[in-house]
């Protein structure tokens, strides 16, 4: 794994907060420039909601966070960056401004990305700026999507560092306004705000129309793939027929667009409102976050939508499966001191996130496969107290046949090893309780975590003594 490197956020509001926690939690440095004073409050918040969530998605721990610094000076923050993303307000005039600084600034090697919701590459450009369009979605630390608009030299190293840290570069061929993405939202944006406007339907009626049921399909399959399954039997073609005498109804108000009145704007804000008012809008981050990490996981175990996105980045982090906890004082003695059977209660935690990771990663999860101990040798080197923070990772040394030999290393966070437990296992029927092979896909995935990375140096081996 490279060394930390070094992106610079030139506007930290909603979206410049949400790419912020995407490049720390991948391990990379992130310098901010925003003059509000007010940046640094707003993005540790952002933050507090992304460490909650983006790891749940995995089942192997991110990189170490990076470093995350504040700057006064736009200069400063841009020193030595490998990436610099522009998300400062949809306004063209202040784009161009900011571009014409980054130009000065920012290292030749550094990808120049904007954030921007519409603009395309060449209204961006001025005075021999190199700017691509990266477009992200809120909440950017979540959404894989980035489309990337511009010259295809830029896109491609830019492609490189976002599916580093998890993210799915869509290279769009042609720059147009709004890109591919907005453009659809923007449709859909428009008719809502007549039906609105016309007083057809409150906002709350519109979210449900969508949450209820095309939502819901559109996360795993988009548009096309959904609507060739509505064509039935016949498929796409028959779908067309059927349909297209539709395009000439009036279904769409298309293009025309409503007035936003200030008496629009108050009834569309009294309505949402009424509508969630109820939650502070971190809360809301929080219930999206929860919701996402929840879809995101099953389209994870189908290998479906982004789902693929994810198990790729998952692929290339470190392969030890890492369960944290905070020893209890529940499992110190009078002294403090915690005993050898607890480290061994520590271990066999481990040894159920593993056995949960494995069985409920292969496609429906394994009802009746589980896995018995047969030997535990512990290898104690420093003791553990009350209160201290410790990691369990978990290697599997050995995947063979019914046989599965895992080792794992207890550590506090200060990286002092404290302990190696080496169990060998029994692949069971649970039915039966009778030794068997394991599951294919169980086996594939036990033998696929054997594969990497290689037992950490520093471990004991079995048996070993302190001196
Ligand atoms: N909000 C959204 O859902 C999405 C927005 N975008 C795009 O991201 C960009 C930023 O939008 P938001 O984050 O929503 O706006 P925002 O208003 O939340 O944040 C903008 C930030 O830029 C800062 N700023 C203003 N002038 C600056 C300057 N000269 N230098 C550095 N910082 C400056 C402001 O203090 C503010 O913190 C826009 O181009 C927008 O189209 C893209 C995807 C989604
Ligand atoms: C409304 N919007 C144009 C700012 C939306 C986006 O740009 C993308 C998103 O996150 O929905």
């Amino acid at each position: 794994m490279r060394g930390a490197r070094k992106a610079a956020i030139v506007g930290g509001g909603v979206i410049g907060g949400g790419w912020a926690a995407r490049f720390l939690l991948n391990g990379w440095d992130v310098a901010v420039f925003d003059p509000d004073p007010e940046a640094e409050r707003k993005i540790g918040e952002v933050l507090a909601n992304a460490r909650r969530s983006l790891p749940s998605l995995y089942d192997r721990a991110l990189p170490p966070e990076g470093r995350l610094s504040f700057h006064d000076d736009l200069a400063e923050a841009v020193t030595d960056t490998h990436w610099v993303q522009e998300s400062v307000p949809e306004r063209l005039d202040l784009k161009h401004a900011v571009h014409a600084d980054l130009t000065r600034f920012a290292p030749e090697m550094a990808v120049i990305g904007s954030s921007t919701s519409g603009f395309k590459p060449s209204d961006l450009a001025r005075e021999g700026a190199s700017v691509i369009v990266a477009h992200p979605f809120n909440p950017v630390y979540l959404l894989p999507l980035v489309e990337l608009v511009g010259a295809a030299d830029h896109r491609a190293r830019a492609s490189a560092i976002l599916r580093e840290v998890g993210m799915f570069p869509l290279n769009i061929r042609h720059e147009i306004d709004a890109h591919i993405a907005d453009r659809l939202l923007e449709a859909v944006w428009r008719e809502s705000l007549w039906l609105v406007q016309d007083d057809v339907a409150t906002t709350q009626e519109i979210d449900e129309a969508i949450r209820m049921g095309f939502g819901l399909r559109w996360a795993q399959m988009g548009l096309f793939e959904t609507y060739r399954i509505a064509g039935g039997e016949a498929g796409m073609a028959h779908f067309m027929a059927q349909f297209g005498p539709a395009l000439r109804w009036p279904w769409t108000k298309l293009t025309d667009v409503p007035d936003l009145t200030q008496e629009l704007v108050d009834q569309i804000a009294a309505q949402s409102d009424a509508q969630s008012g109820h939650m502070s809008i971190r809360e809301l981050e929080r219930l999206r976050d929860d919701n996402l990490v929840g879809i995101l996981r099953t389209l994870k175990r189908s290998q479906s939508g982004a789902g693929a996105t994810i198990t790729a980045h998952e692929a290339a982090l470190p392969a030890p499966l890492t369960v944290r906890r905070r020893v209890p004082q529940s499992w110190a003695d009078a002294q403090g001191r915690v005993s050898e059977a607890q480290v061994l209660r520590l271990a066999a935690q481990a040894q159920d996130r593993l056995r949960q990771v494995v069985g409920c990663d292969v496609a429906g999860g394994v009802a009746d496969w589980g896995l018995a101990a047969r030997e535990t040798a512990l290898c104690h080197t420093h003791g553990l107290s009350a209160g201290d923070n410790v990691s369990v990772d978990t290697h599997v040394v050995r995947a063979d046949g019914i046989d599965l030999r895992l080792r794992h290393r207890i550590a506090k966070d200060d990286g002092t090893l404290c302990a190696t437990v080496e169990s060998g296992l029994v692949h069971v029927d649970l039915a039966t309780g009778a030794p068997c092979f394991p599951p294919q896909a169980v086996a594939a995935r036990l033998r696929q975590m054997a594969g990497v990375p290689a037992v950490p140096p520093d471990a004991p081996s079995t048996g070993q003594r302190p001196g």
